[in-house]
């Protein structure tokens, strides 16, 4: 099988910390966002970001740790962040907070990046399995842009959906996640419709494979050692930052024009054998069945 490497001009650590921050300072002062999953991860940069090109952000998750955690990341000298605590699952609560953070504010940018799935083929899932994850990464995503859409409607605001790569092509491993983030692309494409005369634009970033601080070592690796090598064909993981600002483009006013669309931030991994389409999975011998793939 064939095994993807990063440009050997591009790699190293020059690669990892070159700065992808290109977007004007104070780009986005005086707006507000509002970002689900806030506390770690893909969800704390795009927070870290938005405050350091002015924004006020509002950040929710259920951990209050890794909220203050985000709280203590951002600088304080241009925007501002706060953050409350809940589980977007919950609709009345969900509902209550974005009201009460937006009532004053509006919403500028709204990015629905709380989401998550346990790893198993289809017929280990259960019932209820398939249900927390389409309640976590579909049914919340709907509850929480119906409450946005009078505050984002103000001004003409911006949604973000975060989504995952293959979502138009399946993965296996992932029929529960990826069903929910189709609906999500579904849902994305439609509102693009029916909102653009609000001024308002939808649209879904999907990153390939991430790997941030909060996820475990073992998985970190699998990922790092495996999956990248063998289906990403730029050869390297997507960092955190180069969605973060991306995010932050299309809630600039160079990003008026752009809705209703899908964007794989993935090194090309959509493209090629499916991004968890690797030979084990978990990487360990035992679990290869080569018959199957
Ligand atoms: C650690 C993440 C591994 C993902 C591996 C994917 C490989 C590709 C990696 C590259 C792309 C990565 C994308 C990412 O999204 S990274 C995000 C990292 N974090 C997570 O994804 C973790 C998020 N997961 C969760 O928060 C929970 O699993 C979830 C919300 C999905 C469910 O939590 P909830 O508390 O609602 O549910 P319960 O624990 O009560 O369980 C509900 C039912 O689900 C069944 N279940 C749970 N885990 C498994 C499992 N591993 N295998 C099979 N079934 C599982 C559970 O048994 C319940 O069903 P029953 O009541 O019928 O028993
Ligand atoms: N890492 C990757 O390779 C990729 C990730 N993605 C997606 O990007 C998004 C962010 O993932 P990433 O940063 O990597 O992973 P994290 O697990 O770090 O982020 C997920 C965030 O969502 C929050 N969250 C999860 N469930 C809930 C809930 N029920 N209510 C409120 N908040 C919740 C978590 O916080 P808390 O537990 O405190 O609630 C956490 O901050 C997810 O949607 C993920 O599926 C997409 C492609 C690839």
């Amino acid at each position: 099988m064939r095994t993807y490497r990063p440009h050997p001009q591009q790699s190293g650590r020059a690669w990892e910390v070159a700065d992808v921050k290109v977007l004007q300072p104070l780009l986005l002062a005086g707006t507000h966002a509002v970002v689900t999953g806030a506390g770690s991860g893909i969800g704390q940069e795009i927070c870290v970001r938005l405050v350091e090109l002015g924004a006020t952000v509002t950040g929710i998750g259920r951990n209050e740790s890794a909220l203050q955690r985000t709280a203590e990341l951002v600088g304080s000298e241009q925007g501002s962040f706060r953050w409350f605590s809940a589980d977007v699952r919950d609709c009345a609560q969900v509902r209550s907070i974005i009201s009460e953070a937006s009532a004053e504010l509006g919403i500028d940018l709204l990015v629905n990046n709380a989401g998550g799935q346990f790893y198993a083929e289809a017929d280990q899932i259960s019932d209820n399995g398939f249900r927390a994850v389409v309640d976590l990464n579909l049914n919340a995503v709907f509850t929480v842009i119906s409450e946005a859409k009078q505050f984002l409607a103000r001004r003409g605001g911006s949604i973000v959906n975060i989504s995952l790569s293959g979502v138009e092509r399946g993965s296996v491993g992932l029929a529960h996640s990826l069903a929910a983030r189709a609906g999500v692309l579904a849902m994305t494409k439609t509102l693009a419709l029916e909102w653009a005369h609000l001024g308002i634009r939808v649209n879904c970033l999907a990153p390939g494979v991430v790997i941030s601080d909060s996820l475990p070592d073992d998985i970190a690796s699998s990922l790092r050692d495996h999956v990248v090598p063998e289906s990403v064909p730029a050869g390297r993981p997507t960092p955190t930052a180069d969605v973060a600002e991306f995010v932050a483009f299309i809630a600039s006013p160079a990003g008026r024009m752009i809705t209703g669309q899908l964007l794989q931030i993935d090194g090309a991994a959509h493209l090629g054998r499916g991004l968890h389409m690797v030979d084990e999975w978990p990487p360990a011998e035992e679990s290869c069945d080569e018959s199957r793939r």
